[in-house]
């Protein structure tokens, strides 16, 4: 378990398929808990994410969205006479934003807030992968447009005075505060807007909890239903991809390396049982070389014109964007030294995908991007494809990081027709290379025949 301010994540194991087979994605599951300040929703906000004992679930806090004060109001707010308790102390469109791509499944960037400075740090906390999200603070169930995302709304209810007691202990211990001024702030703001803005927002929730964390016997019954929701997940995908018919031709996005004899001399090395593994290693990297410069004829080069030795015009092309190679661990690292020999200093990203050993189903067990992934050209890296499951957890992720479809350029050294396929219908404009297409997923292992091994599972 991670915890950062503001956020808090479990992601203790992989994550399996979050998405359909034709590469959508479909929604997290959204709970909304609100209540006034220090009533127990971060607390009960914790005990379901504990109870529910799924992985992946991210706790999103509304202070992490409180807005960024002006000068003025931050002298106001360090003599504890800013109103922080009214709508308008948060930025309520910055967080429909976050908590809109969270629910598609997308990664957001999460603002940190420091309540000892008023403010948001300069970093911030980049969330990704949940598959349940638990968002509270006190004006959570407010905004419709907010509640809309809901799949659940909780207020939890907590007496006043207890309220009280509870935030005296915790701002003197936590947030940098003194008695008098927190008195100041409650009697001033606190409790008025309490009465005004927050508690009027009971009407809009699913679910009351009176006294927050002691109602073991509410919380038992949320944890309940919301496990109830997530049962249908994990999706299975590998056996119903590998059971389509996808006809002979294979999609117009792929481009397979011309069958030269030096390419079957390559593939008749390394396919080879008996290779020694120097041998194994020394050709896969010349084949790898070979496939990425395919790859790079891809990229949207511009015209340039360069004056030769001999004063003359050559009109030639130009690539002006950027790189970013991201391997598919482990197997899809093979390709990274062919990689740096085309392209120096090339950023690279990493994506461990594994498979489950009971379900079948490939895994993200974890997920390394450069910062924004989006800007690049992507150059995504991936020993075989098989039925394509992998390879496509691995292009939904890229995705969800908001890196245009046709921005990826899939390699690979040896892929099946069907997941060829697969990867086609789901991302038309992904442009793949192959050095090599074999006709078979084998029906009882889905291994592709007569296949190459030693690149680990695909
Ligand atoms: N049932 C409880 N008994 C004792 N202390 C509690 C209980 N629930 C919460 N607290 C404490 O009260 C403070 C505020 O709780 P918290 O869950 O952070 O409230 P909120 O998120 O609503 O502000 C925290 O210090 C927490 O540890
Ligand atoms: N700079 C700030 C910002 C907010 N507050 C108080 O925090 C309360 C909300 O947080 P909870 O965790 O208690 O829900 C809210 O009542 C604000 O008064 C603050 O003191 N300083």
């Amino acid at each position: 378990m991670s915890i950062e301010k503001g956020t808090l994540t479990i992601s203790s194991a992989g994550r399996s398929p979050w998405y359909n087979t034709d590469g959508s994605n479909t929604e997290s599951y959204l709970i909304g808990i609100a209540g006034g300040s220090a009533s127990g929703k971060t607390s009960v906000a914790e005990r379901i994410l504990k109870n529910l004992n799924v992985p992946w679930v991210v706790i999103i806090s509304m202070d992490s969205f409180y807005n960024i004060l002006s000068p003025e109001d931050s002298k106001l707010a360090h003599a504890n006479n800013f109103d922080f308790d009214v709508p308008a102390a948060f930025d309520f469109e910055t967080l429909f934003d976050c908590l809109t791509k969270l629910k598609q499944g997308k990664s957001v960037e999460i603002p940190i807030y420091n309540f000892n400075t008023h403010s948001r740090e300069n970093r911030t906390k980049t969330v990704y992968g949940a598959n349940v999200i638990i968002f509270e603070g006190i004006f959570a169930l407010y905004d419709k447009r907010i509640m809309e995302l809901m799949d659940l709304k909780i207020f939890v209810d907590t007496d006043a005075d207890i309220r009280l007691a509870r935030r005296l202990k915790r701002d003197i211990a936590e947030r940098g505060r003194e008695l008098e001024g927190i008195l100041q702030q409650y009697t001033r703001f606190v409790k008025p807007s309490y009465d005004d803005f927050v508690q009027p927002t009971v009407k809009n929730a699913d679910v009351i909890i009176p006294r927050g964390l002691e109602n073991a016997v509410a919380i038992d019954l949320i944890t309940k239903h919301v496990q109830k929701q997530l049962q249908d997940l994990p999706l299975k995908h590998r056996w119903s991809l590998a059971k389509m018919d996808y006809g002979n031709v294979l999609p117009p996005n792929v481009t397979v390396l011309k069958e030269t004899n030096q390419i079957k001399g390559i593939h008749t090395i390394i396919r080879d049982v008996n290779t020694p593994r120097d041998d194994f290693i020394f050709y896969s990297e010349r084949l790898s070389t070979l496939i990425i410069e395919t790859g790079l004829s891809h990229l949207p080069f511009q015209d340039e014109t360069a004056i030769t030795p001999v004063g003359h015009e050559y009109k030639g092309k130009a690539f002006k964007g950027t790189i970013c190679g991201v391997s598919i661990l482990r197997a899809g690292s093979t390709m990274e030294t062919g990689l740096m020999r085309v392209l120096q200093d090339v950023k690279i990203g990493k994506l461990l995908i594994q498979t489950d050993p009971r379900s079948g189903e490939p895994q993200l067990h974890y997920c390394k991007l450069p910062a924004n992934v989006n800007k690049y050209n992507i150059l995504l890296m991936d020993a075989t494809v098989g039925t394509g499951a992998a390879s496509l957890m691995a292009i939904r992720v890229l995705r969800d990081h908001d890196v245009p479809e046709e921005n990826i350029i899939f390699l690979t050294f040896l892929a099946a027709s069907a997941g060829l396929h697969v990867l086609a219908n789901a991302f038309p404009k992904v442009k793949i290379v192959t050095s090599m297409v074999d006709p078979v997923l084998s029906p009882e292992t889905l291994w592709i025949e007569p296949g190459i091994g030693n690149f680990g599972e695909d």
